[in-house]
């Protein structure tokens, strides 16, 4: 693709790759603003996988034919190229393709959590977190007997760090922290996170699934003990997620999936299991998303992660400013110029988020609302559901425009 070094993006070069944003309904080119749900798929990434399966195709890691010496070649270096995407310097060793960041979460969940924890040890979250985390959490405290605590999210949608030193204690067993809200935006200071998590002989799992695809993200800087996100948030495909972990704490895991891959030697009696990160892929892995997966880290880091989340990060302030000249209109998370990830979820007064959807539907412009698989936090925040819009790198600011004309044309609607 070859973007000059400008310090911002070639969007119109970029929309190029993306067929699907010509699509029009109703006569009105579409506007995709649901980004964090899932983003598109550039051309280079479609075509990868359709080369796997026209040229590659074949199961990997046992066969001895060139085919499947091939394909396995693919989805193996795939495995590296994620590793250097966040800085893993264990390489494939560290990284564990799953279906999504949710499996991800269970599989540290079920491989160590119900192991280790017990009905002394505690597991520290937050108020923000997905029920990705959350729900997974609670859960497996509720089999091990374990506690789950939350830190409070102060009202301006910012983790309450002082709460945060207070109840991650010698009792910790894992904290558990999203990086960027996929509700509030908000960017939590991971590092020092895990600094504090470190400090208590705690582990800490960072959801990066609304920071992998956004911003620059490097596991070892921030220190994390395990790591998660999702390839279709990144220009990738559907069906591949990535659990990052330490290799001396993987290496010491049990394996929660059972049978072919992930074995050495079976005999009728026991099992033992094979190398890293095969131990914890088994049966017939995600072969062609793992290698769609390594083409879209190309892409993205062709374009630049510094620069995606300047770009998304100023479409979000423009909303922020946009939404807030009517006076009508609530929105969450941190304040206007305060850091924030590349989404604004709002409220329009008197008129309920799904009814703002669909009539924003009506203009072809694409956002979510609802409770973002973060009801407890709209419990917090005293509403049902919000609506979201969130940016990649194919959005403009003539399309918040567009979205602002929307939301005007459901106010004139409910007047
Ligand atoms: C912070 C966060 N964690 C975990 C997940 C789960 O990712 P998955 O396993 O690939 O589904 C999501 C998906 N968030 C959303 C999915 O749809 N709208 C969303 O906001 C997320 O935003």
């Amino acid at each position: 693709m070859g973007h000059a070094e400008s310090e911002v993006l070639d969007v119109e070069r970029i929309r190029e790759d993306f067929p699907i944003l010509q699509r029009e309904f109703g006569g009105e080119q579409v506007v995709y603003l649901d980004n964090a749900a899932t983003t598109q798929t550039p051309e280079p990434v479609v075509e990868t996988i359709a080369d796997y399966y026209r040229t590659t195709n074949a199961n990997v890691h046992r066969g001895l034919h060139q085919l499947s010496q091939e394909a396995s070649v693919a989805y193996e270096d795939a495995h590296d190229r994620v590793a250097e995407f966040i800085g893993a310097s264990g390489e494939r060793e560290e990284i564990v393709f799953t279906k999504n960041t949710t499996e991800s979460e269970n599989l540290v969940a079920y491989a160590w959590g119900l192991n280790e924890l017990g009905p002394e040890d505690e597991v520290v979250l937050t108020e923000m977190e997905h029920h990705a985390s959350l729900v997974t959490w609670q859960q497996i405290a509720k089999k091990t007997g374990a506690t789950c605590r939350y830190i409070r999210v102060d009202e301006d949608g910012t983790l309450d760090m002082d709460h945060a030193r207070e109840i991650i204690t010698d009792d910790t067993a894992m904290v558990s922290v999203v990086h960027v809200s996929n509700t509030l935006g908000t960017v939590n200071p991971v590092s020092e996170l895990a600094d504090i998590a470190h400090d208590h002989d705690s582990y800490i799992f960072v959801d990066g699934a609304q920071s992998v695809p956004n911003r620059p993200v490097d596991v070892e800087a921030i220190d994390a003990d395990f790591l998660a996100f999702s390839g279709h948030k990144m220009a990738g495909p559907t069906g591949i997620g990535v659990l990052y972990g330490k290799k001396h704490i993987l290496e010491e895991m049990e394996p929660y999936l059972y049978g072919g891959e992930m074995i050495k030697k079976v005999t009728f009696e026991d099992a033992s299991w094979n190398d890293l990160p095969w131990k914890f892929e088994a049966g017939t892995p995600v072969i062609a998303q793992g290698i769609a997966l390594a083409e879209a880290c190309d892409y993205l880091d062709d374009i630049g992660m510094e620069r995606i989340q300047r770009h998304e990060e100023q479409l979000a302030q423009y909303t922020l400013e946009q939404l807030r000249e009517e006076g009508d209109v609530e929105t969450y998370g941190p304040s206007v110029g305060t850091e924030r990830g590349g989404l604004v979820s709002f409220n329009l007064d008197s008129v309920h988020a799904h009814d703002l959807s669909s009539i924003l539907n009506d203009s072809a412009v694409a956002i979510r609302a609802g409770d973002h698989c973060t009801q407890p936090l709209h419990d917090k925040m005293g509403v049902p559901a919000s609506a979201r819009a969130s940016f990649y790198i194919y959005n403009t600011r003539e399309e918040v425009d567009k979205l602002v004309s929307a939301i005007d044309d459901a106010r004139q609607l409910f007047a």
